[in-house]
C-alpha cells in the first residue's frame, strides 16, 4: 500500500536553507554514505521519491507511474508557477509534516515553455542553478540519487544533425533563450562536479519536444498552440518560416525513459526523444488534417534565435537503456486532443 502523496509548494530559495551543499569538501573525498535509514526494515520496502516540479506537465505524468508500485512513496516539491494542483488531485489524500530524508530525487522544476521561462529570466536562471544546486547539496546530505531533467536546447541552434549527446552544442551565451539553455548547461556541469568531487549518483536526460494530455491549454509551446487554436477554430499560427524542424515525444514514452535511466546504471547524459522529424508546416497540416480540416493555417513573425533544426539521436538510449518511444505523432495527436476537448468543453462533431 502507497502512503499516499505529501506535496508542498515549496520554492528553492526557501529550500536552499534545507540543503547544505557543504562546499568545502575537497576533491579526495570518499562518496557520502547513503541515509541510514535506507537500511531500516520499514525504508527497505518503501522507496521514497522526491520530484520536483511534480505538479507541471511531464511531472505529474511521472508521479502517476511512480505511484503505481504501490510500495514508492512520493513527495512532490513545486511552487505552482506553471503547474497545478489539479494535475496530482487523485494522489493527495494524506498530509503529514515532510520527510527530507529520501531515495531518489527527480529534479524537473523549471518553466519549460519559452513564453513562460523568458517571462522571468533572472528566475529562471536561479531555479536552473540555484535549485539545481540546492537539490544536489540534499543529494548529498541524504546519500540519494538525482535525476536531472536536462534539455535538447543545450544544443542551442545545432550545427549537427541529428544531434548526439557528443556534441558541444551552438548556444548564444546572450540571447533571450540563454537563462533556460545556459542556465540547464550549468545545472549539467553541477550535476557532474558533484559527482566526480562528492561521489554523488547523478542521472542525465536531454529531453526532446514531449507533448500529451495535461500541458496548459495556454503553455504557448507549439503542440498545445495548434491543438487549442484547431478546437476553438482560430488560425494555427506557424511561426516563420515553418521550415524549422522538431522531433515530438509522446508523454508515457517519456516518462518510460526517464524511469528506466534513474534505475540504470549510467550517468548520462542520454537524449530521450522521439526521432520521428516534422517542419512546424508539416506539424500543422497534421493537426489539420486529424483535428479540425476547416482550420486555416497563418503564418506569424518568429522570436529570437529559434533554433532551425532538431531531431535526437537515440542510439545510447537504445544501447544502455533498452527504451525506444513506441507512439508516433499521429497517434499521439488524438490523446492529446481528447485530453483538450474535456478542458475545452468542444465535443467532437458527429
Ligand atoms: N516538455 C518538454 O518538451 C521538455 C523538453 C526538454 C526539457 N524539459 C524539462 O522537463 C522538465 C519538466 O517540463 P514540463 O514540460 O513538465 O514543464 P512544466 O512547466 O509543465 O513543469 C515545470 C514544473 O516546475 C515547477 N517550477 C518551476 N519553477 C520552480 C521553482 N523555482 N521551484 C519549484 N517548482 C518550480 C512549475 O510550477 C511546474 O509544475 C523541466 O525541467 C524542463 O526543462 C521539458
Ligand atoms: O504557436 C506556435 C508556437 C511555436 N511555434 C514554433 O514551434 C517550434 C517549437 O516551439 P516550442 O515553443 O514548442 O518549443 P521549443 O522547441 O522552442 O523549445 C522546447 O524545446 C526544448 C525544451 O527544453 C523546452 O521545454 C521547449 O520549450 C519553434 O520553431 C517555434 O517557432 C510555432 O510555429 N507556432
Amino acid at each position: 500500500m502507497h502512503l499516499g502523496i505529501r506535496q508542498f509548494k515549496k520554492d528553492f530559495e526557501v529550500m536552499a536553507k534545507e540543503a547544505s551543499n557543504g562546499d568545502h569538501n575537497s576533491a579526495t573525498k570518499p562518496p557520502p554514505t547513503p541515509s541510514p535509514l535506507r537500511n531500516s526494515k520499514f525504508f527497505q520496502s518503501n522507496m521514497r521519491i522526491l520530484v520536483t516540479g511534480g505538479a507541471g506537465f511531464i511531472g505529474s505524468h511521472l508521479v502517476d507511474k511512480l505511484m503505481e508500485n504501490e510500495k514508492n512513496e512520493v513527495i512532490v516539491a513545486d511552487n505552482y508557477f506553471t503547474g497545478s494542483k489539479d494535475n496530482l488531485r487523485k494522489w493527495i489524500d494524506v498530509t503529514e509534516p515532510l520527510l527530507i530524508e529520501v531515495d531518489q530525487i527527480y529534479h524537473l522544476a523549471c518553466p519549460a515553455s519559452p513564453i513562460f521561462y523568458k517571462y522571468n529570466p533572472v528566475k529562471t536562471i536561479k531555479t536552473n542553478v540555484i535549485g539545481t544546486l540546492n537539490m544536489l547539496g540534499l543529494a548529498k546530505r541524504v546519500g540519494a540519487r538525482i535525476l536531472l531533467t536536462s534539455t535538447s536546447e543545450v544544443y542551442g541552434d545545432p550545427l549537427v544533425h541529428p544531434q548526439d549527446e557528443s556534441y558541444w552544442g551552438n548556444v548564444n551565451p546572450i540571447g533571450v533563450r540563454s537563462c533556460y539553455d545556459e542556465g540547464k548547461r550549468v545545472a549539467e556541469t553541477l550535476m557532474f562536479d558533484y559527482h566526480r568531487q562528492h561521489g554523488i549518483e547523478i542521472r542525465i536526460a536531454r529531453i526532446f519536444n514531449t507533448y500529451g494530455p495535461r500541458m496548459n491549454i495556454d503553455d504557448g509551446r507549439v503542440v498545445s498552440n495548434f491543438i487549442a487554436q484547431a478546437l476553438r477554430d482560430e488560425p494555427l499560427t506557424v511561426q516563420s518560416p515553418g521550415t524549422q524542424t522538431r522531433s515530438f515525444c509522446y508523454v508515457s514514452d517519456m516518462v518510460d525513459g526517464l524511469v528506466r535511466l534513474m534505475e540504470g546504471d549510467n550517468t548520462g547524459p542520454i537524449n530521450i526523444g522521439n526521432p520521428g522529424e516534422f517542419t512546424m508546416i508539416e506539424l500543422a497540416e497534421n493537426v489539420k488534417e486529424l483535428i479540425n480540416p476547416e482550420v486555416e493555417i497563418t503564418m506569424v513573425e518568429n522570436t529570437p534565435d529559434d533554433p532551425r533544426q532538431r531531431k535526437p539521436d537515440i542510439t545510447k538510449a537504445k544501447e544502455l537503456l533498452g527504451w525506444e518511444p513506441k507512439i508516433k505523432l499521429r497517434d499521439g495527436l488524438p490523446l492529446m486532443e481528447e485530453d483538450f476537448r474535456l478542458r475545452l468543453d468542444v465535443p467532437k462533431k458527429k
